[in-house]
């Protein structure tokens, strides 16, 4: 009788670099299975919208495939929410006489959780084996003298670097693909039931605001690494003076693939080192970092999990109730263009470009005043790329309330924002049909001028800004 190993797979959707996958596929003598549970209750509590969840339906598809021609049956079961992870799991274990379980460790409350009650449920039964492969380096390795998580991301990143130089990063290729077998899981145990069936054309219907976007985001494994390379080759180079402009392709956009773990954060890391000189490279694998920070974040400090600020001067903070300007913004009707078209590049593509996300989220908390959690449920219910941490942690530094955040009187000014990072206003004219015709200096002067068939700004911009000083120096006494 052959061993048993299962690779439980969640957050990293992919065969290449998946530490996991590659150490239970090591045995050649062993059968593998993959398992991955679809939990659309608990995503509704985590606020995943249907942009996402669509993107993780199509990566498990592709993934399927891909593990097929390896002989690695991929079963995907319905479990609805984390509390029947556990027991699911044990049938699982019992039906296929799972040996050894392999999986990568997750960074966030709920689902450390989940782990927990499956390992001690199960751990008389079979042997665990768990990777770091969510971040570059595991959050705990990364502390302070004082064996405490990181506040402030250059220190933090300081700190990755060296562990980096003296502890670099290895890749795993894909597993070999095992020893054919006709094995059809469902046909001999009782789990058919819960079998997840991912069937197309009702997730079309079930998810029909992904259908208005142009397209779901690239998740095909094998051009996802040609899109990494395109931009290594080409794009890295330029991308510290390119990135701020949202008229130019200067970011990778592997946002979305790396959300739902198509590609690994260390590949991209080693790739981005082998194909430039360490100051061209340098920009970039800071944001790559920056991905880190707020996972070590999340992981040191897990309040921030849990709907708090980082900063406790949030909760002297009195937010806005304005529903009328949260929907003027939701909507993209805010009267300030390089607002309404981010929040229209959102809604169509399911993707914002970062100095825009920060534009938005410094506007909505500092000029609206609203509570900086609604911008982060409505990312999060929008962007194929959604990820807790990032977007938590964002959300927070925009409104001036998290670890290493903005400081309170730097409000970024959208005016001189659009002004600076769109000056021809040809972003804005791409995502705003109704200001195509106008001359981009009419378009920056839309504090004063009335723009034909555009609201005009819904609040005055200075007075707001000055509010918003004077209400965090209030609250901070
Ligand atoms: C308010 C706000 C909300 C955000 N929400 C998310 C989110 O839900 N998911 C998400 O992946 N990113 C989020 N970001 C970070 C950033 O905007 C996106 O990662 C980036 O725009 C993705 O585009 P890209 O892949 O072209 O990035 P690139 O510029 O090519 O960067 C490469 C990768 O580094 C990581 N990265 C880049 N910038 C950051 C950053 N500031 N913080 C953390 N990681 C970063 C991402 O994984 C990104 O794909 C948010 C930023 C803000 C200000």
């Amino acid at each position: 009788m052959k061993k048993v190993n299962l690779v439980w797979l969640r957050n990293d959707l992919r065969i290449d670099d998946n530490s996991a996958l590659y150490h239970a596929a090591q045995d050649k003598n062993c059968a593998v299975f993959a398992l991955y549970f679809v939990c659309q209750k608990q995503w509704q509590e985590h606020w995943v919208g249907s942009n996402q969840q669509a993107l993780i339906f199509a990566a498990l598809s592709e993934l399927k495939q891909q593990l097929r021609k390896l002989n690695i049956p991929l079963l995907i079961l319905d479990a609805g929410h984390f509390s029947q992870v556990p027991e699911l799991m044990q049938q699982v274990v019992t039906q296929l006489k799972v040996d050894d379980c392999y999986f990568n460790r997750e960074i966030l409350l709920n689902e450390r959780e989940r782990d927990k009650q499956v390992y001690n449920r199960l751990k008389d039964q079979v042997k665990f084996h768990s990777y770091n492969d969510q971040t570059l380096i595991s959050p705990h390795k990364i502390v302070t003298k004082e064996q405490q998580g990181y506040k402030v991301f250059s220190d933090f990143a300081r700190a990755v670097k060296s562990y980096l130089a003296d502890y670099p990063l290895q890749n795993f290729s894909s597993p070999k693909a095992k020893e054919k077998s006709n094995f059809n899981f469902f046909d001999f145990t009782q789990l058919a039931e819960q079998q997840f069936v991912i069937d197309k054309a009702s997730i079309i219907k079930k998810e029909h605001t992904v259908f208005s976007a142009p397209s779901l985001p690239e998740i095909n494994e094998k051009k996802i690494h040609q899109q990494l390379e395109r931009f290594c080759k080409s794009a890295l180079s330029d991308y510290a003076e390119q990135r701020d402009y949202p008229a130019i392709s200067g970011t990778s956009a592997l946002s979305a693939a790396l959300a739902v773990g198509s590609l690994s954060i260390k590949r991209c890391y080693t790739l981005a080192k082998q194909s430039v000189n360490e100051r061209q490279s340098q920009t970039w694998i800071n944001e790559l970092i920056w991905r880190d920070f707020y996972r070590s974040v999340a992981w040191h400090f897990p309040h921030v999990v849990k709907g708090h600020a980082f900063n406790p001067v949030d909760k002297q903070l009195t937010w806005s109730n304005n529903t009328e300007h949260f929907a003027a913004w939701k909507n993209a009707q805010t009267g300030i263009p390089i607002i309404d078209a981010a929040i229209t590049q959102l809604r169509q593509t399911g993707w914002m470009h970062n100095r825009l996300r920060m534009i938005v989220a410094s506007y909505l908390t500092k000029n609206l005043w609203i509570d900086w959690r609604e911008g982060e449920r409505f990312f999060a219910e929008h962007l194929f790329d959604y990820d807790f941490a990032s977007n938590n942690g964002g959300w927070q530094w925009c409104a001036s309330v998290g670890t290493d955040a903005a400081p309170y009187f730097r409000v970024f000014n959208p005016a001189s924002q659009q002004q600076k990072f769109d000056p021809d206003t040809s972003f804005i004219k791409q995502w705003l049909p109704a200001l195509k015709a106008q001359p981009a200096k009419n378009i920056h002067k839309f504090e004063t001028l009335s723009l034909p068939n555009y609201p005009s700004p819904q609040v005055n911009l200075k007075a707001t800004r000055q509010q918003a000083i004077e209400a965090f120096k209030q609250a901070k006494g």
